[in-house]
């Protein structure tokens, strides 16, 4: 069943056509992420969803209840939707407790009980109820602003960029935290984010957004695998993208043939592979043999250390194309530069869509 639909929503300021004609159904229950490079719109998006501005043209209806009709709008403290800003923009002044409850009766008999359920579902220790939000951390901080949130026990909460200001530890574990508990509440949200690998891990379904439209929506794996183009697919992770000749079901490409799983594609094509679908093996003297499948030579032409990983850029040889290709090796015996290698690829290569 789905939570909220967005049905042709168009905003523009002045020049600028900031959204054009947004579709999309958000199922109950899920979370969904709306990702896509600065300026795509995705903020204005989840502006016009939580009713802090109208949209030109569309229709915004959660739970079956129009919310907008263009510029005829049900205003935001109407809509029963939660909304955790980047900076979580708590009340400095007030303490933990009284954040939380902010939006709470407050002589309501059962506001402390409230409160204290609040704080056990973001796992935050009630010893700190006293405290002001300076003195939190910023993950206990977005923790207090996700709690004030959910204390409206919303149909809907938007999530804007709210772990963008964390570290890189710590906003992996809060992201994770929060997935979870939302999950557990079965609360439908939509996150907004820039972060590609933040939206595949957190969500159930990923909107990627482009220029004001909507690019592709789909599964986590989907989006990832199945990319509609390259532009897309080089948005969400590194991508191999190579061009091949299509035959029932296999790709003849740079680093070999490959199976795709399409048998309706023929003739010339473009495919992706991830570089983590590519294996390097140190070439010692007699290169690959033909006929070993999906195996060429090449040479390493950069490295690049990142710790567990290390990225690598081969330049296959001339009889293979002469393609830069992007391979992911362990960082503890990873290849160095002009090192002569084998590239070997495992795996489905996807078939972008003829465009
Ligand atoms: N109030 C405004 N007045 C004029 N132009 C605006 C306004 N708000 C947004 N825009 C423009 O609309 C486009 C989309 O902006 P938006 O903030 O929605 O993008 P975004 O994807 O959220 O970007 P970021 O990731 O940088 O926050 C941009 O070109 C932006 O400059």
């Amino acid at each position: 069943m789905t939570t909220l639909e967005l049905h042709g929503v168009h905003k523009s300021y002045g020049a600028v056509a900031a959204l054009k004609g947004i579709q999309l159904s958000v199922p109950r229950g899920s979370r969904t992420a709306i990702v896509g490079p600065s300026g795509s719109g995705k903020t204005s998006l989840l502006r016009i969803i939580a009713g802090f501005e109208a949209p030109d043209a569309g229709r915004v209806v959660l739970q079956g209840e129009v919310l907008a009709d263009g510029s005829a709008i049900v205003p935001a403290h109407r809509r029963g939707i939660g909304y955790v800003p980047q900076d979580g923009a708590l009340f400095p002044h007030l303490s933990v407790a009284d954040n939380v409850g902010f939006g709470l009766d407050k002589s309501a008999p059962d506001r402390q009980a409230r409160i204290d359920e609040l704080m056990d579902m973001v796992s935050l220790d009630r010893a700190m109820l006293q405290r002001r939000p300076h003195e939190l951390s910023g993950g206990q901080q977005q923790r207090v602003a996700l709690a004030r949130a959910l204390a409206q026990r919303p149909k809907l909460m938007l999530l804007d960029e709210p772990f963008s200001a964390l570290d890189t530890g710590l906003r992996a574990s809060t992201r994770k935290a929060v997935a979870q508990l939302l999950q557990a509440a079965g609360i439908t949200t939509i996150l907004v984010t820039h972060d590609q690998a933040e939206a595949l891990s957190f969500a159930d379904q990923v909107a990627v957004m482009r220029a004001g439209q909507l690019a592709q929506v789909g599964a986590p794996l989907e989006v990832y695998l199945r990319p509609k183009d390259p532009v897309t697919a080089s948005f969400l992770g590194e991508a191999v993208v190579l061009n091949a000749r299509l035959s029932q079901g296999w790709a003849e490409c740079a680093l070999g043939r490959l199976p795709t799983g399409d048998t309706l594609r023929h003739g010339q094509g473009q495919i992706l592979l991830r570089p983590e679908q590519l294996n390097v093996t140190p070439l010692i003297s007699t290169p690959p043999s033909a006929g070993s499948g999906a195996v060429c030579a090449g040479t390493v032409v950069e490295s690049d250390f990142c710790g567990a990983v290390c990225e690598l850029s081969v330049q296959l040889d001339e009889d293979a194309g002469g393609t830069l290709v992007h391979v992911h090796s362990a960082g503890l015996d990873a290849p160095l530069v002009g090192a002569r290698v084998a590239v070997s690829a495992r795996g489905t290569a996807h078939v972008f869509p003829a465009s």
